[in-house]
């Protein structure tokens, strides 16, 4: 019999998640039955989405939502072999059983040398994000010059990176002088602190004075209100998050839309990545591809140990990251 341990929201968040928001607690699991898998985790995700998903998908004392990458220890379904690795929806818990629904192989010949967690990031659901957002939402061409915000965070420095193979010019925005560097040793040829450039406006326009063809928006609030009237005509947004107002606790009100949107002729359209199910295979297979080759580099920032997954998690939300937010679970 295997323990489990597993970490519940007790409280739904109001406003930034505490610590004093989640409690771990220890399940004793019972063997496992014909069709059954059971799997060990070994690296866990923690996404922006956790924090307005939460209150949709969970109730008060559920196990947190997210992903993991684990290894199957015992099982009872020959398309899960003991030993093999998958994507599991159990969220933040060290053990679980499943009868494989919820699992997802790693893409096959996973070489050895790439990290296994990167199925959580750049060869995974931000790495997908990054790439269907750019190529069907933003539609970025060679030549076009494109925006990204939130650009040192796992789905952003994939933006700017995949937009650079695309050969367009790429401006990004972080919250660190730090990332600011990590920008630029990425290839973003322009980069800059959200957080210290006195006016957003002119940071915008000395990037590029000429303006933006695709802007992907990841922030959300005065960074969109501000961007919105710099793009050309013609131009695209995908408007992929909001981190910026996933805390709020009431509504803000910002500048409204429609003359940027109809002077500059522009289309913004709202996506989540699992409109592309069907094109995973794909994406993914483009990712790994680029790794192999260079062209894509990736940062985890790691965190060490399951004890820390409530911290990691506030961490992320508070721009600890920079690329890839990751917990081990050892
Ligand atoms: N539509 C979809 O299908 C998907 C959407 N997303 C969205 O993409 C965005 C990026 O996600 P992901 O790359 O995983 O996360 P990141 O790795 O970028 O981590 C979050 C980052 O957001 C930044 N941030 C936090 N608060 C603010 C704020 N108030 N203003 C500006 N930046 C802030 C921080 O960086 P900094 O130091 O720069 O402030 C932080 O590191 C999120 O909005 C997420 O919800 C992600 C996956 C799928
Ligand atoms: C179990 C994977 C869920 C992916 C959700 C992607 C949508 C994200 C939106 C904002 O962060």
């Amino acid at each position: 019999m295997v323990l489990s341990r597993a970490w519940t929201l007790i409280k739904h968040f109001e406003g930034t998640p505490k610590l004093s928001d989640f409690k771990l607690k220890e399940v004793q699991l019972p063997k496992i039955k014909n069709g059954e898998v059971l799997v060990e985790a070994e690296y866990f995700s923690v996404d922006p989405y956790m924090r307005p998903y939460s209150k949709r998908m969970m109730n008060e004392g559920d196990i947190m939502i997210g992903t993991q990458v684990a290894r199957v220890l015992e099982s009872n379904n020959k398309a899960y072999p003991v030993g093999s690795y998958v994507l599991s929806n159990a969220g933040w818990t060290t053990h679980s059983i499943s009868q494989g629904k919820d699992l997802t192989p790693l893409i096959p010949n996973w070489p050895d040398h790439i990290p296994k967690s990167l199925a959580l990031g750049t060869i995974g659901m931000p790495g997908l994000t990054a790439y269907f957002g750019l190529k069907e939402i933003c539609i970025a061409k060679k030549g076009e010059i494109v925006l990204v915000n939130g650009a040192a965070g796992a789905v952003g420095s994939l933006v700017g990176q995949i937009a650079k193979i695309i050969g367009c010019k790429v401006v990004g925005s972080a919250g660190s002088d730090d990332k600011v560097q990590y920008l630029k040793d990425i290839g973003f040829d322009e980069a800059f602190n959200y957080k210290t450039v006195g006016s957003l406006e002119e940071a915008l326009k000395k990037a590029s004075p000429e303006g933006y063809d695709c802007f992907f928006e990841n922030v959300g609030g005065y960074f969109a209100d501000v961007a919105l009237p710099q793009m050309r005509k013609y131009g695209r947004i995908a408007v992929c998050g909001a981190i910026a107002l996933y805390n709020d606790t009431t509504p803000r009100k910002g500048e409204y839309v429609h003359f940027p949107l109809i002077f500059h002729e522009l289309r913004m359209e709202g996506f989540t990545v699992q409109r592309w199910q069907d094109r995973y295979d794909e994406g993914l297979e483009k990712l790994m591809q680029w790794v192999i080759e260079g062209k894509l580099k990736y940062h985890e920032h790691i965190t060490k140990g399951f004890d820390k997954m409530p911290a990691g998690f506030i961490g992320m939300l508070k721009g600890d990251n920079t690329g890839k937010a990751i917990i081990t679970a050892k």
